[in-house]
């Protein structure tokens, strides 16, 4: 492997992006059935090959702003080339209580004997029951009597929305929990990268895979140590604790906000309803903005988190932030586009600097709105890509950002 010198880290969503990482849409997304896709957290059946072309237009737009563009299952492959941390995926994998000893066992020499390419596909992609009854035999009771298409291991399309499966602050990076069964895998994952790529050998983890769930999609940088993080249908509270608890303890944060939001799916997380595009500009979706709330979080006696009572969300945020205003820039124009660019991830930005920012081309209201608000912005197709409820923020986990 390469030797890396790059210093990685975060304490805002605005200073200058340096390093990002993404995950190119591939064959898990081939898995997804009109009878699987909602568990699988898919709106639909993407056309893949277009996927593929919106995501690789949305990786040169980050190169042509000199983002260096980093690739999970690249991270992953030269990971899975170190024995250890190739038996570690191995072992993990096939805890899973469906597969019975036989199973377990034949599918131990099929991965053991993979390559770390073929390996990388099997962890990401899945096997699916059909493609290895025949090495079996008809005798084998488990694999006779789950269905053809039944998942010995499951696919994971949502790799795709890197942001949600590990978030740096400061110099340390955050492994997540995540909430949703179809994703839990994602972060033994972005674990073992974290964990044996030399990249990231000099940096610290925090939280982990089986604690309290926490997804990167609900934790805002508003500003160097003030976090955000939206409690609902995915961030728990126990997990909003954990995250505050450690937080304080490495130094990495005064303040946290929690920031409860409706436990539905179209705001899963608080970046599908607030990003930041500015050192003191949001893009929020208006039909929330004057309910939402926020709890500030502050280290009390003995490092335990000591809650304030809840002030409006914009006010809590400039305080903790100690600036007189954080300005609200809305999603849409009206209430009923706010609403339909809202689901189509027009809150959803990538700011790559402060007044510069990624978005869906679609949300033609919003990305009209920020223009007004002198914002730059470089618009990206997502029509497939978005099928998966995500947009420019869900899809980027940034590594490296200027102070
Ligand atoms: N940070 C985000 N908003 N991520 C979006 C994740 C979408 C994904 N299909 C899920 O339901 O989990």
């Amino acid at each position: 492997m390469a030797a890396y010198s790059q210093t990685s880290g975060a304490d805002s969503e605005v200073g200058r992006l340096r390093t990002v990482m993404l995950h190119r849409p591939g064959p898990e997304l081939q898995r997804l059935t009109p009878r699987n896709n909602d568990r699988l957290l898919f709106d639909g059946i993407p056309w893949v090959a277009r996927a593929q072309d919106e995501h690789d237009a949305f990786a040169q737009a980050l190169r042509d702003r000199d983002v260096e563009v980093l690739y999970l299952t690249e991270l992953l492959t030269e990971c899975l080339r170190e024995p250890e941390a190739r038996q570690i995926a191995i072992d993990t994998v096939l805890t899973d209580l469906d597969l019975g000893e036989t199973l377990r066992g034949y599918l131990r020499g099929l991965l053991t004997d993979a390559t770390p390419e073929e390996l990388t596909l099997h962890l990401t992609a899945g096997i699916r029951n059909d493609e290895v009854r025949d090495g079996l035999g008809s005798r084998e009771l488990v694999t006779s009597l789950l269905p053809d298409d039944a998942f010995l291991i499951d696919p994971l399309p949502n790799l795709l929305f890197t942001r949600d499966s590990s978030v740096w602050i400061r110099d340390r990076v955050a492994i997540t929990s995540l909430a949703m069964p179809a994703r839990h895998r994602e972060t033994q994952l972005t674990e073992l990268i974290y964990r044996h790529h030399p990249r990231f050998a000099a940096h610290e983890r925090i939280l982990g895979h089986h604690f309290e769930h926490v997804e990167g999609g609900d934790v805002l940088l508003l500003a160097p140590g003030v976090v955000a993080v939206g409690v609902g249908e995915r961030t728990t509270p126990a997990g909003a604790e954990r995250l505050a608890r450690q937080v304080f303890a490495g130094g990495l944060a005064s303040t946290v906000l929690v920031v409860p939001i409706a436990q539905e799916r179209a705001t899963m997380h608080l970046d599908t309803v607030c990003t930041m595009v500015d050192v003191d500009k949001v893009v929020m979706y208006p039909n929330v903005a004057h309910t939402l709330t926020a709890y500030a979080v502050t280290p009390g006696e003995d490092g335990r988190p000591e809650v304030a009572a809840p002030e409006p969300f914009l006010v809590a945020a400039a305080k903790a932030m100690q600036i007189d205003t954080l300005h609200q820039i809305d999603t849409g124009l009206d209430p009923l586009t706010a609403e339909r660019e809202q689901w189509d991830d027009g809150n959803n930005t990538l700011a790559l600097a402060p007044r510069l920012a990624v978005a869906y081309e679609r949300n033609d209201g919003t990305n009209a709105r920020l223009e007004e608000a002198g914002i730059e912005v470089i618009r990206i197709a997502g029509s497939e890509l978005g099928s998966g409820r995500g947009g420019p923020r869900c899809m980027s986990c940034p590594i490296a950002r200027d102070a």
